[in-house]
């Protein structure tokens, strides 16, 4: 029986935020087109989270006003408290995605307050999400390591994706926000994380800084995880975690779990070119080495 994963496209959001010069709204909506034609039913579309921190997410009403009319894709939103929750869902989102950190440190930087805090801050948005109908996930940053403290206990971040997961999110997404996992110290994670959360109900966000991040998706897939978060063509970085490239490229990703068996419902010509064409708008290599191999076979266009 062929296995399904479910993947969720960052490269809008997770991809977009770090990226020195304004991204044109227009090009952000025309990325998310291109992503939902190639197959992705599951896209990251903007942060409502403060301009002032992140001046690349601040055109989030009007990315919400330009989506495709998609019934098929989910476009989640970030939105770390009330007031991110209410702008998003006045903008229409459907779905928002609330984010801690298993470390002290990166919480207080990447969101101006402790772990503790935040979780009170989520506790409003995930009343009023049920009360909405509107789905959460969640995310867990720095689960491997954090760029401030070093080495995070798996316990660590097993404690704050069960306290996600214990207050309503319908998913909890593993962030390794720096890249430093190997399939060891991720598995060692994992263990710990499913004694606590549903495995059905975790995913893999692992970023590539390292180079670790398809085989950390292997060894996760191998655990028993079937949803990962990537971004085309590698794209991105996070503007609290000095250094730390993006997450896995979808193209890789695709490559990988279609190598193994695994559907993922995305079409990979497609989604290389979106990718090769991301990085030329953005002036930027395609850090996808599958998009890039797939693109490299393809006979010469005669430039007609
Ligand atoms: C979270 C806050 C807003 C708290 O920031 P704060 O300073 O604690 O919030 P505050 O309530 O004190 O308000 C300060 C100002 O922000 C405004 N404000 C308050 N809330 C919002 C909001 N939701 N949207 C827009 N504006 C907001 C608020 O109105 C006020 O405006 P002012 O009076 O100064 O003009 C801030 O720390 C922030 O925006 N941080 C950026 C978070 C972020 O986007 N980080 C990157 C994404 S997370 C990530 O990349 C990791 C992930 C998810 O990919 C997984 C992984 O790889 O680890």
């Amino acid at each position: 029986m062929t296995e399904t994963v479910r993947l969720v496209e960052v490269g809008p959001r997770d991809g977009l935020q770090n990226e020195p010069d304004p991204v044109p709204t227009a090009v952000k909506l025309e990325l998310i087109r291109r992503l939902a034609d190639a197959g992705l039913r599951c896209i990251e579309a903007t942060a409502f989270v403060s301009p002032k921190w992140v001046p690349q997410m601040a055109d989030q009403a009007e990315v919400m006003a330009g989506l495709p009319a998609r019934p098929d894709v989910a476009f989640p939103v970030l939105a770390p408290n009330m007031k991110g929750y209410e702008a998003a869902v006045a903008a229409g989102a459907k779905e928002v995605a609330i984010f801690g950190a298993a470390s002290e440190s990166f919480s207080q930087r990447n969101i101006n307050c402790s772990i503790a805090e935040s979780m009170t801050r989520f506790a409003p948005v995930m009343a009023a999400a049920a009360r909405d109908g509107v789905r959460v996930r969640g995310y867990v940053s720095c689960v491997v390591a954090c760029p401030y403290e070093g080495a995070v206990a798996p316990a660590q971040a097993a404690a704050v994706a069960a306290e996600l997961h214990a207050m309503g999110c319908y998913e909890v997404s593993l962030g390794d926000t720096i890249g430093a996992g190997t399939p060891a110290s991720v598995l060692a994670l994992l263990e710990a994380t499913a004694a606590r959360v549903p495995v059905a109900a975790l995913a893999g966000h692992y970023h590539d800084t390292y180079g670790m991040a398809v085989a950390n998706v292997a060894a996760s897939y191998g655990f028993g995880l079937r949803v990962f978060d990537s971004s085309v063509a590698g794209l991105g970085g996070c503007p609290y975690a000095k250094g730390a490239t993006g997450n896995v490229a979808t193209e890789d990703l695709v490559y990988l779990l279609h190598g193994l068996g695994a559907a993922t419902g995305v079409d990979e010509d497609a989604l290389a070119d979106t990718g090769a064409w991301i990085s030329t708008q953005l002036g930027r290599a395609n850090g996808s080495r599958a998009g890039r191999a797939r693109l490299a076979k393809r006979p010469a266009t005669t430039g007609a």
